[in-house]
Parts: structure tokens; C-alpha cells; sequence
């Protein structure tokens, strides 16, 4: 036989073997991708339901309802934390969420201030699954200082339980003002914009002084509600006592003393209270907590002096002090 022969049939061979050996490799390849993306996904999705953040808090631990379908429906709220901005809105509201029969909206509709065009419907749909029984907090913290927002709150229903948290009015002013600066929403200076230039008066209408006074805002709600239906939260109080605070709010929902006083862990590195709920410790974002921006401590005084008389007619207004000196 002639042994030349075989030699194109070996060289073949030995490319078909190369071929199947890279197949192999690129199979292999694909394989272990594909691995890798399901991994990433399912740890994606694993901590997204253990921070409660998808979808729709779906999977709250420890209760047994983390399957969708289990009766849950969205509810319009039956309590709204209506302000005070920048006075510790979001604390109160992650807070809340540690009693298994609150649940709280995640996104701020601000609906009965700049949002009411948009209708029920899309108010409902920021709304959170919730079980019957549950009661709906959502917080909205323009709705205070905003003309419209007790009318219609009274209208969608009378008998709303209402969260108002306060802080002293300067530093709430100054905490305001810093957020704008940071979010590039100020183009003026605090101390150009705070004084009416003709009068030379507090300007009453500055948008980081306006929230501020409080006597004023919570008259206009005053005309819809009474009292009983307004709860205060001390936003001072609610810094370095958070659990002091929630068991007022707790007894104001009408609801049993839940929050455990071992929820809240202070996490010295941010100077605030974390939370602890059944699987993990949670804290606020950076942008609560900032440093503010330096006002001129002159301009701070003849704020604070103009405060004063109208921080004395608040704490008739509620019956209750704050040491805001
Ligand atoms: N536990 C905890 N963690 C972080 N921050 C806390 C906490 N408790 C209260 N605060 C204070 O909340 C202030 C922000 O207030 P709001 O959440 O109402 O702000 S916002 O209107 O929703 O932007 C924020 O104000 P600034 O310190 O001026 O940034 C905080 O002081």
C-alpha cells in the first residue's frame, strides 16, 4: 500500500480533532458564562428582597407572606407623614416599617401638593401591597407648607391620621438649603435670599424658609382637622431616642407596641441610629446627616430671633415645648 496516502487523512484528523477540541472550549466557555450571569442574578435578587427594595418589598421577613398572590392589594394610605422636610421625614418612615402591621410607600408621591393632576389612579400605584388589617403610611413631606394639600387631604378623607415631624426651624432652614445647593437647585446665596431686599424683612415665602414656620402651616391644616388627628414628632427626640419616638406614633396608629427598643443600633461612624430588621442592619443614605453649608453666624442669630416669638405661638398651637434655644 502506498503510504502516502494517509497522509491527507491524518492532517484531516487532526483538524477535525482541533475543531471539536475548540468547540468543546468555546461550549465550555458559554457554559461557565451562563453560570456566572445566573449566579450574579440570583445574588442580585437575593439581597434586593432582603433590603425589602423589590419588588414591592415582596419579600418581608420574617411573616410568611412573600408570595404576591395572598390576598394583598394596594391601599391608599391611612396615615401620611404630611412634613416637616428635612426634619427627619425618612427616619420616621423606615422606622414605621419595622412594625409587621406597617407598611410604608418607598417613593414620596407628594400627590396632595404637586402631583393631585395626576389622579388617584397614579397615587394608588406608588402605593405598597399590603394585607388587610395593614395600615398604609406614605410620607409627602411639601404637603405641609403647601397651600392646597389640607383641603384636598380632607376631601380624599376626613378621618386621616396625620404625622408631623419638627425640628428646630434654622437648622431645618439650613439643612433645606444645603440639600438645593448640593442637588444644584440654588443658584442664590442663603443670606441673598432670605431677606426680602426692598423691606429688608425675613422673606416668608423663601422656599428654604417657608416649611419653616410651623405656627402658619399647621393653621391651614388646622381648619380641616383637629388636633387629635395631628401627631408631632420631636425631630431632635427622634435623632438620639428613635424608639422613644415610634412608640408615640405606634400608640397614635392605634396600633401594639411592636418596635423593639433593640431595633435601633447607633452607628457611631454616622453620629445616627440604624435599624435592624430580621435579617440585616440598615442604615439611612449619606444624603441625610450632611454637613451643612456655613451661614453667617450673625445671620443665624437675627433668624433665630425672628423664630422666636413665632416658635412660642407653635408650642401653644400643639401644647407641647420644645428646648429649641
Ligand atoms: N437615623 C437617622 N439617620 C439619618 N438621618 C436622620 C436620622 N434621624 C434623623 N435624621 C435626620 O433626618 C434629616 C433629614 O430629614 P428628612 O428625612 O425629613 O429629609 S427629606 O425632606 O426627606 O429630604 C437629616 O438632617 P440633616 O442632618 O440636616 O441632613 C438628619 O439629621
Amino acid at each position: 500500500m502506498d503510504d502516502t496516502a494517509h497522509v491527507p487523512l491524518i492532517a484531516d484528523d487532526m483538524k477535525l480533532q482541533q475543531a471539536t477540541c475548540c468547540h468543546r472550549k468555546v461550549t465550555r466557555l458559554k457554559l461557565i458564562g451562563i453560570c456566572f450571569i445566573c449566579t450574579l442574578t440570583i445574588l442580585f435578587i437575593t439581597k434586593a428582597c432582603i433590603t425589602r427594595r423589590w419588588p414591592d418589598r415582596t419579600c418581608k421577613f420574617p411573616s410568611t407572606n412573600y408570595l404576591v398572590n395572598d390576598n394583598r392589594k394596594r391601599r391608599l394610605p391611612q396615615s401620611i407623614i404630611i412634613g416637616v422636610k428635612k426634619a427627619g421625614t425618612g427616619a420616621l418612615r423606615h422606622f414605621l416599617d419595622l412594625h409587621p402591621d406597617v407598611i410604608t410607600a418607598s417613593k414620596e408621591p407628594n400627590f396632595f401638593s404637586f402631583r393631585y393632576e395626576n389622579g388617584f389612579d397614579w397615587y394608588n400605584k406608588l402605593m405598597p401591597l399590603s394585607r388587610e388589617g395593614q395600615i398604609t403610611v406614605e410620607k409627602s413631606s411639601n404637603n405641609f407648607h403647601h397651600e392646597q394639600a389640607p383641603g384636598r387631604t380632607f376631601e380624599f378623607n376626613s378621618t386621616i391620621k396625620l404625622i408631623v415631624v419638627v425640628r428646630e426651624p434654622v437648622e431645618r432652614a439650613i439643612s433645606d438649603y444645603t440639600q438645593r445647593v448640593i442637588n444644584n437647585r440654588s443658584r442664590r446665596k442663603f443670606e441673598d435670599s432670605v431677606f426680602n431686599f426692598r423691606t429688608g424683612e425675613i422673606n416668608r415665602e423663601y422656599i428654604c424658609i417657608r416649611p419653616s414656620l410651623y405656627h402658619t402651616n399647621l393653621q391651614r391644616w388646622l381648619k380641616y382637622f383637629p388636633m387629635s388627628q395631628i401627631h408631632i414628632v420631636d425631630g431632635e427626640n427622634l435623632k438620639s431616642n428613635p424608639y422613644e419616638e415610634v412608640y408615640k406614633v405606634e400608640e397614635f396608629l392605634g396600633l401594639s407596641h411592636q418596635v423593639k427598643r433593640e431595633q435601633f443600633v447607633f452607628n457611631a461612624t454616622k453620629g445616627f441610629f440604624c435599624f435592624r430588621t430580621s435579617s440585616m442592619v440598615e442604615c439611612l443614605r449619606d444624603n441625610k446627616g450632611r454637613q451643612h453649608i456655613l451661614i453667617d453666624p450673625e445671620l443665624k442669630d437675627r433668624l433665630k430671633r425672628y423664630f422666636r416669638p413665632l416658635n412660642e405661638l407653635f408650642f401653644r398651637q400643639i401644647g407641647q415645648r420644645f428646648d429649641w434655644s
